[in-house]
């Protein structure tokens, strides 16, 4: 059987990751980039067609996600609706929103992945954080980003601690009063999360476990975003055979 040539179009095509996912997919084999889009982009069509009408992207087997919160939702209801299968890498959609997408999908029989983190070291953080979470219900979250980052808490965070509240016996529960507010950050299902905001900064995470007389530290550290790639790469190569819509990376990994 002859192996077809999968065509990808790139929403957020300009961007850190975007310009990055563009890289990959050109020098994927078996894969074509046929459309960019984006919305301050320049149109062109020389290598492949960038647009900044989203209309105007050319039909294609995945779509690839790297927006913003902001537009997220919207973005893969179109991709599901017109058939593209969605590759999402955006932070910001809500697990209520998540679902409404995966019924959308189930209606059209299309698979699809949403992953909050394509790194592995991240993937693997949160699988660790939640077999510990057994042993040391309580648990704190650091993320810490670039300044750049739209969204506090990262899509990481949130995962993360919806992991620890899924496995965990009992939740933090300490008397206490915020003499500023938001000092003892923001709460996920009982779980605090701090969001750090720096330059130098690409995309981190800890977890913090205490117990009596000890703790427990998981960290993982992002310093590069080419850390994403063999996990949007992964994503390509099996999404077209998916027919649910996934929420995260570790559902298929092998
Ligand atoms: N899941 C994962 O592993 C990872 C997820 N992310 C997430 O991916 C997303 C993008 O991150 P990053 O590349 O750093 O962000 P950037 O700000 O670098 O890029 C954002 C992209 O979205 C486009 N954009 C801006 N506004 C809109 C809009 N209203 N509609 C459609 N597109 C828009 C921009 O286009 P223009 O230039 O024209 O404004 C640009 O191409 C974020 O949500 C981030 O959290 C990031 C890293 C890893
Ligand atoms: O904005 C980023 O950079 C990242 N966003 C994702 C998130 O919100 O978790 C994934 C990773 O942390 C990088």
């Amino acid at each position: 059987m002859i192996n077809q040539v999968k065509t990808v179009v790139i929403a957020g095509c300009t961007g850190s990751m975007g310009q990055q996912t563009v890289q990959l997919i050109q020098n994927l084999p078996g894969f074509e980039l046929v459309g960019g889009y984006a919305p301050h982009a320049i149109p062109q069509t020389s290598d492949y067609l960038v647009t900044n009408q989203l209309a105007e992207l050319p039909q294609a087997d995945i779509w690839i996600d790297f927006t913003v919160p902001s537009v997220v939702f919207q973005n893969i209801k179109y991709a599901i609706t017109h058939g593209y299968h969605p590759v999402v890498g955006t932070s910001g959609l809500s697990t209520s929103e998540m679902h409404e997408l995966q019924t959308l999908a189930a209606t059209k029989e299309l698979g699809g992945l949403i992953a909050p983190n394509f790194g592995l070291s991240a993937v693997l953080l949160i699988q660790f954080a939640k077999q510990a979470a057994k042993y040391f219900p309580e648990a704190e979250v650091v993320e810490m980003h670039h300044q750049d980052k739209q969204d506090a808490p990262s899509g990481t965070a949130i995962a993360t601690a919806k992991a620890i509240s899924a496995s965990r016996t009992h939740a933090n529960d300490y008397d206490e009063i915020e003499t500023i507010p938001g000092a003892r950050g923001g709460k996920v299902d009982g779980v605090p999360i701090h969001s750090i905001r720096l330059p130098g900064y690409v995309a981190h995470e800890q977890v913090l476990f205490g117990g009596p007389g000890e703790a427990l530290t998981i960290r993982q550290d992002s310093f590069d975003r080419q850390s994403f790639m063999s996990g949007v790469r992964l994503a390509c190569q099996k999404v077209t055979d998916l027919n649910t819509l996934v929420v995260g990376l570790e559902n298929i990994l092998d």
